[in-house]
């Protein structure tokens, strides 16, 4: 009973990861699911194939490591975040696709909310911007388009949840109905200061609060799941980027984690402040633990190992994303080409989704290697932004301790030259730790510690360890013209 099963549902895949009493990974499993694409700009996942995919990893994994339910002491769930399911709390069906958070189907709601003045209203109270990418307008959407489901959500019919509550509700045999702070803060619905769903902006998007969950803890009950076999309580949950955040052990203010995976998600940990950002950054919770909530700015980016994978699948010049920085190292030194990877629009700092992606300074001699370089280094600038913006709502001065060094993860950390060129152009240490799978071993942590068979935070924070360090060796001068000529990019593609 001291093995600790954590599900971690993502945009393109499920998994389950189990780890021992050790917090060591003792074995993975993973399935991939289809993405539908109904209408330009439009993303969608099957309900069901999100919780299969879930049930059967787990199945899966236990299956691998020769154990059975009766080994695990708690499960821990992680999931992408702002992804929106309705479903019927009678027969449990939803009443329609997953609208996933890269959805904008309702950029145009959220215009008309913007023109009329409602974007403050909602900033102070969410600390998100009024963007297609949080829950609200996804449910609203719901509500207008499905015949029927706003009358019988206001008749206690419907319920609302993100990826975690579904998984719970189903985990559960439709028992629980919950989701913690971390999911809540992402939904556009939740008042991050008072820590309860905000009636004004529910009445504005015309949202039924009796459909929402009851938000809890990170680590706190959810619920027991009977389907694996043995009864197993449900104790840890976090959106997939606030796990990692705890896995990195970015506990304390001033600590900070980016995520490089198909995106880019940057943390900064500013303790119990709520930090609003009046650089376009978001603000949101970090953790709630005891009731305690701990904030952070964040800043997304949409395209990070993308353009890795762009130059696999859409140009052909690697067959492998490992090879790209055999490639980049080949660059021609003498040029400087730059790359803008705003391929789905731009996000934090600038959320412009109406701007498309561009090269600069190419000459005859520009080939794969030039590109691939460029579409690395995009992402060491792209980062360099929101830690500029980071600066500017919090200056490293105010946050009671020198901590420049940002911890990275994710699949596109594995690049030794990109994680160098990121601490050259931060001109700051970036440290890679020993574990990788922070995300799932985040909320591993949380169910474990509920469970009493994992470590409390401090002694938890101090397993962390860096696997390598990457620290700046480009001259100030040679950084800052870099810079300086991405920011020139990026103005330039933001006005074509
Ligand atoms: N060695 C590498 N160098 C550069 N990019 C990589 C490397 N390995 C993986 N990637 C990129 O990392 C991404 C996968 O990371 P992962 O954390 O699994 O992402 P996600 O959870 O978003 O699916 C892919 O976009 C891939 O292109
Ligand atoms: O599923 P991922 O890892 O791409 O994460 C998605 C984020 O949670 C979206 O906000």
């Amino acid at each position: 009973m001291t093995h600790i099963l954590a599900l971690d549902q993502g945009t393109t895949s499920s998994r389950a990861i189990l780890f021992d009493g050790q917090m060591q990974v003792v074995a993975v499993a993973q399935q991939e699911f289809a993405q539908h694409f109904p209408a330009s700009g439009w993303v969608e996942h099957v309900p069901d194939d999100l919780w299969q995919s879930t049930l059967e990893s787990a199945h899966a994994v236990l299956t691998q490591a020769g154990l059975g339910a009766r080994d695990v002491a708690a499960i821990g769930i992680t999931n992408q975040r702002e992804t929106t399911l309705v479903w019927d709390v009678e027969t449990g069906q939803p009443i329609h696709n997953a609208i996933v958070w890269q959805d904008r189907r309702t950029a145009d709601v959220c215009a008309a909310l913007r023109t009329a003045g409602h974007e403050p209203m909602i900033t102070a109270r969410t600390g998100l911007l009024l963007d297609p990418y949080f829950s609200g307008t996804k449910l609203k959407w719901i509500l207008d388009h499905v015949a029927g489901a706003r009358a019988r959500a206001k008749a206690g019919k419907l319920r609302f949840g993100t990826v975690d509550s579904y998984l719970i509700w189903k985990l559960t045999g439709g028992r629980s109905h919950l989701t913690d702070a971390t999911n809540a803060a992402r939904t556009l619905l939740y008042d991050i200061r008072k820590g309860r769903w905000s009636q004004t902006i529910c009445d504005l998007l015309d949202i039924p609060v009796e459909m929402l969950p009851e938000v809890r803890d990170c680590a706190s009950d959810f619920g027991v799941t009977d389907l694996l076999g043995a009864p197993v309580p449900i104790l840890g949950v976090a959106g997939d980027q606030q796990a990692a955040a705890m896995g990195q052990a970015c506990f304390r203010p001033g600590m900070m984690k980016s995520t490089y995976g198909t995106g880019c998600f940057a943390l900064l940990n500013t303790g119990g402040t709520m930090v609003a950002s009046q650089n376009r950054l978001l603000s949101t919770i970090a953790c709630q633990l005891d009731g305690q909530v701990s904030y952070a700015l964040e800043g997304s980016i949409f395209i990070a190992g993308a353009v890795v994978q762009w130059l696999r699948d859409g140009l052909g010049i690697i067959a492998d994303a490992a090879e790209v920085q055999g490639l980049a190292m080949r660059a021609d030194p003498a040029q400087d080409v730059t790359l803008v990877p705003a391929f789905t629009g731009l996000g934090a700092p600038y959320w412009r989704p109406d701007c498309r992606g561009a090269i600069y300074g190419l000459t005859r001699n520009s080939g794969p290697p030039e590109l691939s370089r460029a579409a690395l280094e995009s992402v060491g600038f792209q980062t360099r932004d929101l830690l500029e913006a980071m600066q500017a709502d919090w200056p490293v001065a105010a946050r009671g301790a020198d901590q420049t060094t940002l911890r990275v993860d994710g699949g596109m950390a594995a690049s030794d030259w990109t994680m160098q060129f990121l601490a050259d152009i931060l001109g700051a240490p970036v440290d890679r730790p020993k574990v990788l799978e922070t995300t799932a071993l985040g909320v591993a942590w949380l169910a474990g510690m509920r469970a009493g068979v994992y470590p409390d935070q401090a002694e938890f924070a101090a397993t962390w360890a860096a696997e390598a360090r990457f620290t700046p060796t480009m001259a100030e001068p040679a950084r800052e013209a870099r810079y300086a000529r991405w920011r020139a990019a990026v103005a330039a593609t933001m006005s074509v």
